[in-house]
């Protein structure tokens, strides 16, 4: 997947460094790829500005469009500079967030505030619940068939928000809602290819459940390549390891915030897979928190097919090991509560 972002990032580069073009095309357009509007809301924030330059890279997009409370002007006119499709504009402050929406394709969430040592994703709550569900309502007014890819903690709860905000304005549309879970994949992946001694850019892992402590459930039982020396210990370690990745970075990084590079990394890796299921491309699945019925609970990450209207397929969660099937009850109250609290908030506030 990283290659693969790395090469199409390449490509687009070569392609703007073609000497001739046709003149009645704009100077960065293809023939074979269509318009597509992507737009960032915290675009100024440690996740949004990477992840600015990471769609900028994507020959995918045409349109970026970077909008934050704050400082995007200036983070618009760096991004802008670099020479690849994506014509870029930057919105400051709720009289331009309409005008930075409008005609979105896809719309990736990463405001909000991040954790410092010591709080758990829920502590978030009180201020990101807040902010959600505002640029939720602003979603749903000015492009309410965007699909809208949630990266704002805690995403057990924000998820639920959006689907409650888009539910009353008579937008919502299960299909093109997600919570972003890529990093919890990636992780596994980096976690796991290190253990098992293997190949790290070939290694798959599905991590499903939700994100946030023991509700992240990563599935080595059906990781591949295939390692048969791992211990149940070192599976133990692997799934505690992805569950407290989050808070790994929390405390490295004392008091300066949470990941962002990695979570830039991870959501233009799934922002792309949007993309291209919008396109038409086959094939193209990834783990993300979205409405289920794969268990109980409304909302569940699991694999997801995606295509052009958003989630094509909802995939269950195949064959678990004892440890895994535990970890999946284990999980459940606390998922399900959180859910509850998101949409309490919603159509309470
Ligand atoms: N889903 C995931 O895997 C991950 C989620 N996160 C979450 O992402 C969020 C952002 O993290 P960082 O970028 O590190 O925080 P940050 O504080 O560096 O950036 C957040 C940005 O959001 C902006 N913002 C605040 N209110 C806004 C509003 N109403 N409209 C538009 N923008 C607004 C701020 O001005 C700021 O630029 C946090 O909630 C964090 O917990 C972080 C890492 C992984
Ligand atoms: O841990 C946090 O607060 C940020 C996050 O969601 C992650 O890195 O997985």
């Amino acid at each position: 997947m990283k290659t693969a972002i790395l090469r199409s990032a390449g490509a687009a580069l070569r392609r703007n460094a073609a000497p001739s073009r046709p003149s009645h095309r704009s100077h960065y357009s293809t023939a074979s790829e269509p318009e597509r509007k992507v737009a960032i809301l915290g675009a100024a924030g440690g996740i949004g500005q990477p992840l600015a330059l990471l769609m900028k890279l994507n020959p995918l997009v045409s349109s970026l469009s970077l909008y934050d409370i704050a400082n995007t002007p200036g983070v618009a006119a760096d991004v802008s500079h670099i020479n690849s499709r994506a014509q870029v504009e930057g919105y400051a402050g709720e009289e331009q967030l309409g005008k930075a929406l409008e005609g979105s394709d896809v719309v990736i969430i990463p405001a909000g505030v991040p954790r410092k040592p010591g709080m758990t994703r829920d502590d978030l709550f009180n201020i990101n619940a807040g902010i959600v569900k505002s640029l939720c309502t602003a979603i749903a007014k000015y492009c309410p068939s965007a699909l809208v890819n949630m990266i704002s903690n805690p995403v057990n709860s924000t998820l639920p928000i959006a689907a409650e905000v888009f539910k009353k304005a008579g937008t919502y549309d299960e299909k093109k809602l997600f919570g972003v879970t890529t990093l919890d994949v990636v992780r596994a992946k980096t976690f796991y290819a290190g253990k098992a001694e293997v190949p790290v850019a070939e290694v798959n892992v599905p991590v499903v459940g939700g994100h946030a402590g023991i509700t992240i459930l990563p599935l080595f039982s059906q990781a591949t390549p295939k390692s048969n020396n791992l211990a149940d210990e070192e599976i133990k370690a692997l799934t505690k390891r992805t569950q407290d990745g989050g808070t790994e970075v929390v405390e490295a990084k004392a008091g300066k915030g949470s990941a962002t590079l990695s979570m830039a990394y991870a959501g233009a890796i799934f922002a792309d897979a949007c993309l291209k299921g919008l396109n038409g491309v086959p094939d193209i699945v990834e783990c993300s928190f979205v409405q289920s019925s794969v268990t109980e609970l409304p909302f569940f990450a699991s694999k997801v097919r995606l295509g052009k209207n958003g989630v094509e397929e909802v995939l269950g969660l195949g064959p678990l090991s004892d440890y895994e099937q535990q970890g999946l009850e284990s999980l459940k109250p606390e998922l399900k509560a959180s859910i509850e609290k998101g949409i309490k908030f919603a159509n309470q506030n």
